[in-house]
């Protein structure tokens, strides 16, 4: 008897290959519909049944907003990929953040995400590291960002803020031209406030954290390694889709080699880092690594990593939020009638502005928490995981190895827990206006809560602070082209971080 021959050839296999690969996805895809144990969790049919939409949303850098009609429709779980929920309620920050007792996997805290941290080919910073790896970190750094060591950097910080308002009066004004309205000499010059946040943050956090400036303020102009952590940012949500999808193995080493600015990123840093040992001792952020790195070992590699992390959580951040409060001010120019008084009522001479008088800025601190509800700086949800046995959270029983995270800006942008959530309203945290009495205030948790916050909290408040107050202090503002800023805010995308259109702001430097 003569045996049935297979001719295989190169079509056939693609097609035998498109045939697995299909049957895999379509089984993979009703059990996500109708298995899995999140099953009964609503959330829009495409979300569910594949993690593609999601990324298609992270690409498209619209995602963190997206979330916000999805719980307006479904409520206050929504399920926004097979195996990852949003939970959009204030008491969600304490159940996913919060230390925890009473897990079933006997741990105090739910883990990171290990897909949304870990990049394999760097090694993790204090951001990315697991439990033990992080109590470490945080012990040796917390130090650096204490009450009395915030005290001591005073000069330092102070130092930039004075560099920041020189430079803009000299930037403001240009001597060479008339004016076209008044016909005086002198015209104003449009300055994006955006670029000089970002100058001013990047320039402070580098001496904080390495011992030296970039220099930005100085050239008014980005430094290439500003420019280079602004592609890590945006190029991020393609390595999330990579590790996503399960490619990261094959994919990530190919990506690496067209990332040029990345390999100038390291070089920069280890050269920095390099000179920031050779001094002695100083009282900066990365002091207290540096004291212990032969007691204890540390790779010179993971510390240049959190000197890093240190730049680009420590900058771009409060960079973003005081674009964002300069843009909502100029938008509602009674909020900066008040803030202006207030500073200018306040304080007799500028030199009484400090890290500490601005504390008296009740109004200004009300603006900025506006603003921090309003345009979080960190508005995506930042995925933790249920540890093994499960956990409850906002009293739901949520089986393990489920993504869990609030979303900032849906959070934010509740009418549910917000009054008028899209107006700006500062007056909400001076809880006098009976308009917004039922206000959660305690659901803007913007720097996280829990174990895991974020350790820059107060500086960042101080910082900000003093910045804004000089500012007001100094100048009168307005919109260089009204028209132009209108869509600032809602237009932007976010890749994690927002991306920032240039803020083009007219200052009018006050006489005094
Ligand atoms: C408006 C300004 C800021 C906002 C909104 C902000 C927000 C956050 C958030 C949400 C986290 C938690 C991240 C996570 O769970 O993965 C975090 C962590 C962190 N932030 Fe900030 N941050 C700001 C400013 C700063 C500043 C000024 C610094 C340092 C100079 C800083 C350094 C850090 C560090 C090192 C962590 C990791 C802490 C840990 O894992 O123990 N941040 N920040």
């Amino acid at each position: 008897m003569e045996l049935p021959t297979f001719n295989l050839n190169a079509t056939s296999v693609c097609l035998v290959l498109a045939l697995v690969t299909l049957t895999y996805h379509t089984i993979r895809t009703i059990y996500n519909l109708y298995f899995h144990p999140l099953a009964k969790y609503p959330g829009p049919l495409l979300y569910r049944a594949t993690r593609l939409a999601y990324l298609a949303g992270l690409i498209r850098g619209r995602l963190a907003l997206d979330v916000l009609p999805m719980h307006r429709r479904y409520g206050p779980i929504v399920r926004i990929a097979p195996d990852e929920l949003s939970i959009s309620t204030p008491e969600a920050w304490k159940d996913i953040y919060g230390h925890r007792t009473g897990l079933p996997s006997g741990l105090d805290e739910l883990p990171k995400s290990y897909i949304f941290y870990r990049n394999k080919l760097v090694p993790p910073s204090i951001v990315g590291e697991d439990r033990e790896g992080h109590a470490l970190l945080r012990r040796l750094m917390a130090p650096g960002f204490s009450e009395r060591s915030m005290r001591e950097q005073e000069p330092i910080i102070g130092s930039y803020v004075d560099l920041l308002v020189e430079r803009l009066r000299q930037h403001a004004v240009d001597a060479d031209r008339k004016d076209p309205i008044t016909g005086l000499q002198g015209a104003k010059r449009p300055l994006d406030m955006t670029a000089w946040y970002n100058w001013t943050t990047f320039d402070m956090i580098g001496d904080l954290a390495f011992g030296e400036p970039f220099g930005s303020l100085d050239k008014a102009k980005y430094d290439p390694w500003v420019h280079a952590i602004a592609v890590a940012l945006e190029s991020q949500r393609f390595l999330l889709t990579i590790r996503h999808i399960g490619l990261n193995d094959i994919l990530l080493p190919l990506v690496r080699l067209f990332q040029s600015s990345r390999r100038e990123y390291g070089r920069r840093t280890r050269d920095m880092m390099e000179r920031r040992m050779q001094v002695e001792r100083r009282t900066d952020l990365i002091e207290g690594l540096l004291a212990k790195k032969d007691e204890l070992k540390l790779d010179p590699g993971r510390i240049q990593m959190n000197a890093a992390v240190l730049i680009l959580a420590g900058s771009e951040t409060t960079a973003t939020l005081l674009s964002g409060v300069t843009f909502l001010l100029l938008r509602h120019p009674e909020c900066l009638r008040k803030a202006t008084e207030e500073v200018r009522s306040t304080f007799r001479s500028e030199k009484d502005i400090t890290l500490t008088s601005v504390a008296r800025l009740e109004y200004m601190l009300a603006c900025l928490n506006e603003a921090l509800r309003r345009y979080p700086p960190v508005p995506f949800g930042l995925p933790r995981v249920t540890p093994k046995g499960g956990a409850s959270i906002i009293g739901e029983f949520m089986p393990e190895h489920t993504h869990v995270a609030v979303w900032q800006y849906a959070l934010y942008h509740s009418e549910e827990y917000f009054t008028d959530p899209f107006g700006y309203h500062p007056e909400r945290f001076l809880q006098q206006d009976p308009r917004f009495a039922k206000d959660r205030l305690d659901a803007l948790q913007p720097f996280s809560v829990g174990p895991r916050n974020c350790i820059g909290k107060n500086l960042a408040y101080a910082e900000m602070r003093l910045i804004l107050a000089r500012i007001l202090y100094n100048f009168d503002m307005c919109f260089a082209d009204e028209g132009k800023a209108a869509g600032w805010i809602d237009g932007q995308k976010a890749y994690t971080l927002w991306k920032k259109p240039p803020l083009e702001v007219f200052l009018i430097p006050v006489a005094r």
